[in-house]
């Protein structure tokens, strides 16, 4: 044989193979979701999540504060509303003294360095389980986006470092920014869910939340997965309007749209490893199926490969304990 190369030889040893890596994950990759429940001291388990928990605030900060020794960077915020505070209108999400508002002051006070996001949608408090306000059955665009303008200004005063609006409603981030300017925070960020695709994988987070839609589905707001082209234009769109990184989501099942993404913008690019993506590892895994480490390492470092800045995980407090043991 006459080869110019033998590409085997960049593949020889374990040595030569990390010298020739071409991407590698760091623990300040990724956002940690944390689902925030009302009480005391209490951890509640997700059944369809297995091994992530739901915590009451008090726990939540000293999760949070394990999460940055472990070298964790940044946090997603989400709470569990009461069913007796959900509405129509999502009036509990601007409550100066909601959970969302505590859990943002509390946990900047304990860990000032932990970069705080917060979903800003109405789903968790609404009474359809829908992102915006409903009539007729409905999902109303403009009168939504004015709610979570206010809802971001309220996440802002609380001390959140990022808002993360996640509910694809049309022209809310341009609305989000000048609420942001015009109340005088100018120095939070918005990170956009822009490429929210309508997906299945989302079940096991609206058995988190309790947040599953009363009715319908959520296809008026949320993307079809058949999509690739009009993801662009919505990642365009949020820049225009403002965002500082935008997000795609579902992770792994869309890592092209990922990519596409990467190679059009000029802004830092996430992706959310979702719960559903999360839990059939999980259940492989327990099943003896799949080797757990090895296929939440080659999962992850698929997300990032495609082109991922940043990436919410489940994930990632174990794969922070696991770099930190290199
Ligand atoms: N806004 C958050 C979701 O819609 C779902 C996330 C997940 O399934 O992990
Ligand atoms: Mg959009």
């Amino acid at each position: 044989m006459h080869l110019h190369r033998r590409n085997r030889t960049l593949r020889k040893n374990e040595s030569i193979r990390k010298m020739v890596e071409e991407t590698t994950l760091r623990t300040e990759d990724f956002i940690v979701p944390m689902f925030i429940i009302e009480g005391h001291r209490k951890e509640e388990d997700i059944p369809s999540m297995p091994g992530y928990k739901r915590y009451t605030l008090d726990v939540a900060v000293e999760m949070a504060i394990k999460y940055r020794n472990l070298g964790l960077r940044s946090v997603l915020l989400f709470v569990k509303c009461k069913n007796e505070l959900k509405d129509n209108t999502g009036a509990e999400a601007l409550n100066p003294e909601g959970l969302m508002q505590r859990s943002i002051r509390a946990i900047k006070t304990a860990v000032p360095d932990l970069v705080v996001m917060t979903d800003v949608a109405l789903d968790p408090y609404s009474t359809y389980g829908h992102d915006g306000i409903v009539a007729d059955g409905e999902i109303l665009n403009d009168p939504t986006v004015e709610v979570l303008a206010e809802m971001a200004v309220s996440h802002a005063e609380a001390g959140a470092d990022f808002v993360a609006p996640s509910d694809m409603m049309d022209g809310r981030v341009g609305a989000i920014r000048r609420a942001l300017e015009q109340s005088g925070h100018t120095r939070t960020g918005i990170l956009a869910y822009s490429a929210k695709y309508a997906s299945c994988f989302y079940g096991p987070f609206r058995d988190a939340l309790d947040s599953a839609p009363g009715f319908g589905d959520k296809k008026t707001y949320q993307m079809n997965p058949a999509n690739r082209i009009e993801a662009i234009k919505e990642v365009l769109d949020d820049v225009k309007e403002g965002a500082d990184i935008v997000m795609v989501k579902p992770a792994v099942h869309y890592l092209d749209i990922i990519r596409e993404v990467k190679n059009q913008v000029h802004v830092p690019v996430a992706a959310y490893h979702v719960s559903g993506e999360y839990s059939m590892i999980k259940a492989a895994s327990e099943k003896g199926w799949l080797h757990y480490q090895s296929a939440v390492l080659e999962a992850t470092l698929a997300i990032k490969r495609a082109g991922a800045d940043l990436i919410a995980s489940y994930f990632a407090p174990e794969i922070a304990g696991w770099l930190q043991e290199r």
